[in-house]
């Protein structure tokens, strides 16, 4: 069974379809990648499996769980977490509490049974705590702990939002362009982190990317949207033998398709 089921999605912003029937999914464990043009409907997708968007029909489950009937913070609740294409960071608050706030989704006893069962409560808080701490070593944030996040060089703003979306311990991570605006050296970067997270801590991945010779080397399922449909879904290696796909999406430009 898929961890994550989208069944024909169709969202329409007055009238004009931005997602035509839509339909995919992604098996727990996998990294998964959604590609396609400018204004191909990618974002849009990933905003209706979060909650931001909500499509006119369709079906999204997580594990067999209807998302669509879900408010956005239950879907967290649910194990979803995302970062977005332009960094959504406190910008005044410090990493630390950008962290706890990702980590807050959890913190799930409220004031009268923190003052009932302190003790149960407290050992709660020591689990949060250890747990953004190995987040913190993780993702080699730790000189900048106490910083100001929007003070941040980029590349560690975007390790930030990472960060703050591992704390909610998410099942299915949703990245929107991680590596948008990042040079070669962050990049890779930013690839080891997400085999990591796959591999290591065992959290599927779905990511929108243009960049593709990242998505070729580190994805094991690649979908591809054109004009709000599905083109193709397959390994990199279908993909990027397709000639629909490097016709629509690459034209006569197949070199983009080599992995790195
Ligand atoms: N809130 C909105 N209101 C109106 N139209 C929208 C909205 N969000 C997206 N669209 C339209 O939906 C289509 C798909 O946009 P979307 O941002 O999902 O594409 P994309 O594949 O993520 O593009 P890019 O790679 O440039 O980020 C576009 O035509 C866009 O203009």
């Amino acid at each position: 069974m898929p961890l994550l089921e989208v069944q024909g999605v169709t969202l329409t912003f007055r009238g004009l379809a931005a997602l035509l029937n839509v339909g995919f999914s992604v098996e727990k464990g996998q990294v998964a990648s959604l590609i396609g043009p400018n204004g191909a409907g990618k974002t849009s997708m990933l905003n209706c499996i979060s909650g931001r968007y909500h499509p006119d029909e369709g079906r999204i489950t997580l594990d067999d769980r209807d998302l669509l009937s879900m408010a956005a913070h239950d879907r967290v609740k649910a194990g979803l977490s995302r970062t977005f294409q332009n960094i959504a960071l406190f910008k005044g608050l410090s990493v630390l509490d950008n962290l706890m706030v990702g980590r807050h989704v959890r913190l799930d006893y409220g004031l009268l049974s923190s003052l009932f069962y302190w003790g149960k409560a407290r050992r709660k808080e020591d689990l949060h705590r250890r747990r953004i701490e190995e987040i913190i070593d993780f993702l080699g944030l730790s000189p900048y702990r106490h910083q100001v996040a929007g003070k941040l060089p980029y590349g560690v703003q975007k390790r930030v939002e990472l960060g703050r979306a591992l704390a909610g311990e998410p099942e299915l991570l949703l990245l929107d362009e991680p590596m948008a605006g990042m040079n070669l050296e962050e990049t890779e970067d930013m690839a080891r982190y997400i085999l990591d997270i796959n591999e290591e801590w065992g959290i599927t991945i779905l990511l929108v990317e243009h960049d593709m010779g990242v998505v070729m080397d580190i994805s094991d399922h690649v979908v591809v949207l054109d004009f709000g449909q599905i083109l193709a879904a397959g390994t990199p290696a279908q993909i990027q033998s397709d000639p629909d796909v490097i016709a629509a999406y690459l034209g006569s430009d197949n070199a983009a398709f080599t992995g790195r």
